[in-house]
């Protein structure tokens, strides 16, 4: 399977997504944010980072790079997406994704090892998770908090698109704990803690904290390259 992974400038984690994609056993390929060709990939991957310098708001003007119009169409037609932490942002100010993410509750960056608990097992990038599993994760931004209207939030939820609440600790003030959510069909999927970042024993969370020794990330990728598997 190949799985595109954009580079917006000032994305930081392209070449983590794509290790991470390798490990999976897919085929990463480097996608550019000025290009309109999704060179035939299967699935994309939105990275974190700090793209055009968050300034406005983060996401808000990669969101308007050349790629996503191709980005929204893919995920119209069902193609896998996932955006982590600015690749989140990214998605909802591009609205493949409702709600939004603004400055923590606190005001400052944090960086923690977050614990998660995976709501949603469905979705194209948590099918090998069991549905209420516990997982760590990194955490690192400053714009994280999510935030929809009651109306939103309880839709969301109502139609299990909450794919993620943070367990233990609310580092930003996310509404209901929302930590990731997923469109209707399940196929777009954005969060802000990092999964990338959790894929070879050794360089996770620290395994004392961790369920399955600082691997709790692979989940994401073996997930979507799995499907592809029993598709073909
Ligand atoms: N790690 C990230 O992708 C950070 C996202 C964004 N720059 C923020 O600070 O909120």
């Amino acid at each position: 399977m190949r799985i595109g992974v954009i580079t917006f400038p000032g994305s930081l984690d392209d070449r983590d997504a794509q290790r991470a994609v390798r490990l999976a056993g897919g085929e990463p390929v480097a996608l550019w944010h000025g290009s309109h060709d999704l060179e035939g990939v299967d699935a994309l991957i939105l990275p974190g980072g700090f793209s055009y310098g968050d300034y406005l708001r983060a996401g808000a003007i990669a969101s308007l790079s050349p790629i996503m119009s191709e980005v929204v169409d893919a995920a119209n037609s069902g193609m896998p997406v996932l955006g982590i932490c600015n690749g989140f942002q990214m998605l909802a100010e591009a609205h493949l994704l409702e709600g939004g993410l603004i400055r923590n509750d606190h005001g400052s960056f944090i960086c923690r090892d977050q614990a998660l608990s995976v709501e949603n097992a469905d979705t194209a990038w948590t099918s090998d998770f069991e549905a209420g599993q516990q997982i760590t994760i990194p955490l690192k931004n400053g714009e994280g908090g999510f935030i929809a209207s009651d109306d939103t939030l309880d839709r969301l939820e109502g139609e299990g698109r909450v794919v993620f609440r943070y367990v233990d600790v609310n580092p930003n003030g996310s509404l209901r704990d929302i930590a990731g959510i997923s469109n209707e069909r399940g196929n777009v999927v954005g969060l802000m803690p990092h999964p990338e970042h959790a894929v070879e024993p050794g360089f996770g969370p620290d395994t004392s904290l961790a369920m399955r020794s600082g691997v709790d990330g692979l989940g994401f990728f073996t997930s979507v390259v799995r499907k592809a598997l029993v598709e073909a």
